[in-house]
């Protein structure tokens, strides 16, 4: 939900409505910016822009420059020069029509622990109770959006990150998005927690023992890890760590597994007890 909180945090005098009119910039504090841009005040002629007050001047931060108007452009790692444009429709809109709250559902747990069949029990669920959910499973954006990465640290980091940028845009465009990735790395993890506003990053750990994941082994991969023909296998030869703070943990135990409607229902009531599936 568009808050006040995250709306455009004016930066240098300017105020929120002529900020949230021509620029949105994501200002933390004197100028600093969320993802490390820099913000630059760059002045253009814009016949086109807000029409000019009527003493003829056009002003923004305090200050008055005859027939120009000043722009805040931003620079955001590679890319410079740019300046965040809205629309009217927003993502209040878009939630009033699907009369829900956008928000990311995001599963954890190792290979063979279940996020896939949990994703999709639960994207069942909500769609049967008239929600629009959107399932971004790591398998599937691997074979298109994230081919070009691999399994060591910084791709993993890197295919978290994407995932994580696309589950906001889903849930700015009003949907619950479930994301089903192993997401090893809690600092991956939290990266992807800060780019939405709280409460709408919801973690589920699918806590499952390493003994059961390879007990299923639905893909045979364990096996061959252990054989040495896969290298950095999660929970083999490469890290998982664990959430330390998460809003959901399900719990399985060798002989003790809830079944995939009772894992979906856990996460439904969550969802429903904190307001998401209403607006
Ligand atoms: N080295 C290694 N480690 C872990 N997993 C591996 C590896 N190589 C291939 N696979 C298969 O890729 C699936 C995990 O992809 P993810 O995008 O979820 O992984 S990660 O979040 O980037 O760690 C994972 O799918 P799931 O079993 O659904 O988790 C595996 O099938
Ligand atoms: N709650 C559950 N109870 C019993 N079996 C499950 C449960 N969840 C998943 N499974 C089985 O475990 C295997 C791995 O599930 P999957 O969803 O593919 O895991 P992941 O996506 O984490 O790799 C599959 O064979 C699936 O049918």
């Amino acid at each position: 939900m568009l808050t006040n909180k995250s709306l455009p945090q004016p930066c240098s005098g300017a105020s929120a409505d002529t900020l949230r009119r021509r620029a949105s910039v994501n200002c933390l504090a004197g100028g600093e910016r969320r993802g490390g841009g820099k913000l630059v005040v760059r002045m253009v002629s814009r016949p086109e822009a807000s029409p000019a007050p009527a003493d003829g001047k056009n002003v923004l931060n305090g200050s008055a420059v005859s027939g120009i108007n000043k722009l805040l452009t931003s620079t955001v790692g590679k890319s410079t020069n740019i300046l965040w444009h809205d629309c009217p429709i927003g993502q209040p809109e878009r939630q009033k029509l699907l009369n829900q709250k956008g928000c990311v559902v995001w599963i954890t747990g190792l290979s063979g622990s279940g996020k896939s069949t949990l994703a999709c029990a639960l994207s069942r669920e909500l769609h049967s109770r008239g929600h629009l959910t959107y399932v971004l499973d790591g398998d599937n954006v691997r074979h298109g959006l994230n081919k070009d990465l691999s399994f060591k640290a910084e791709d993993r980091a890197e295919n978290i990150r994407r995932v994580g940028e696309v589950a906001k845009l889903f849930a700015d465009a009003g949907l619950i998005c479930i994301t089903s990735l192993i997401s090893p790395y809690r600092s991956d993890r939290s990266a992807c927690r800060e780019l939405l506003p709280n409460p709408s990053f919801i973690e589920v750990f699918l806590n499952v023992p390493l003994a059961l994941c390879e007990a299923r082994d639905p893909k045979g991969l364990y096996k061959l890890a252990r054989a040495g023909k896969i290298k950095g296998f999660t929970g083999i030869d490469d890290p998982y760590e664990p959430p330390s703070d998460c809003e959901i943990v399900i719990q399985c135990k060798v002989g003790e597994c809830p079944s995939p409607k009772s894992m979906a229902d856990q996460v439904v009531s969550y969802l429903e007890a904190n307001g998401f599936l209403q607006n």
